[in-house]
């Protein structure tokens, strides 16, 4: 009868609503309790990537300089070898959120840690946010930084570093810069302004990025509006003064100051 035979399909798509990220920053600690030499910690590394699958941070005994990138961690220490770690490991200070870039910049021509602060800066809507950067790029400088594990009894951080800070120096590394951003008014809880670490490609190279240079990179920038605070339950927190920490020292310590 010449009925064509119409093949007829129906596709049934699930249209998967994009999980919305909770957008929110997990904290172990608070930074004036790392400077004031709170340096073990109750919480593991396993627990932290509950919260996030990218942050940065430290180990218990501030052993290191503690970057996670993609739920992994790596620790660069102060000889300047870098291995990833267990998720059995503490920390006394980590900050982590489920990264999900809200957009994406081409930024070129940085020289410095200040270039790049001040064009990271044009990139954000609204500087009472934290946020989140995470660029993959080719660094033709980097200068880095790493501490060696403490012995109890412990001293305050900017003692720690002004002493024992290890400086290492690259050049033409390509690698993930990790970096937070916390708006001065939380300058107690978390490092105010930008916070910078670094793991290269081949996982080698890295640590808390004191300077930085590179010719072009696209930084992908996640603002956040929610940020959780774990306190430790810790005698030592518990007993510790964490008034005295000057916001000075705390600038002080996370910059490069050579
Ligand atoms: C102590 C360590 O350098 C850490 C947590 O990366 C920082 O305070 O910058
Ligand atoms: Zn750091």
């Amino acid at each position: 009868d010449g009925q064509k035979n119409e093949q007829v399909t129906y596709s049934v798509g699930i249209v998967q609503e994009k999980s919305k990220k909770e957008n929110k920053l997990f904290q172990y600690s608070t930074i004036n309790a790392l400077m004031s030499g709170q340096y073990d910690g109750d919480i593991t590394l396993d627990e932290v990537k509950k919260h996030g699958d990218f942050g940065l941070g430290t180990l218990n005994g501030a052993d290191g300089e503690l970057t996670e990138i993609d739920s992994k961690f790596y620790r660069f220490d102060s000889k300047g070898k870098m291995t990833q770690v267990k998720g059995d490991l503490k920390t006394p200070f980590v900050v982590t959120t489920n990264f999900q870039a809200e957009k994406t910049a081409k930024i070129t021509n940085v020289a410095n840690t200040t270039e790049l602060t001040a064009k990271l800066l044009e990139q954000m809507d609204n500087k009472n946010n934290f946020y989140a950067f995470k660029m993959p790029v080719k660094l033709t400088y980097l200068k880095t930084r790493s501490e060696p594990k403490q012995e109890r009894p412990y001293r305050l951080l900017k003692d720690v570093l002004a002493e024992q800070q290890v400086e290492f120096e690259y050049k033409n590394v390509s690698g993930t810069f990790v970096g937070f951003y916390t708006p001065n008014y939380a300058a107690t809880i978390n490092v105010p302004g930008f916070h910078f670490h670094f793991v290269s490609d081949d996982k080698t190279i890295g640590g808390h990025i004191l300077n930085l240079a590179f010719d072009e990179a696209n930084v992908q920038i996640d603002p956040i509006t929610q940020f959780e605070v774990q306190l430790p339950q810790t005698k030592e927190f518990a007993e510790a003064d964490l008034t005295k920490i000057q916001l000075q020292d705390i600038i002080d310590v996370e910059g490069d100051h050579k």
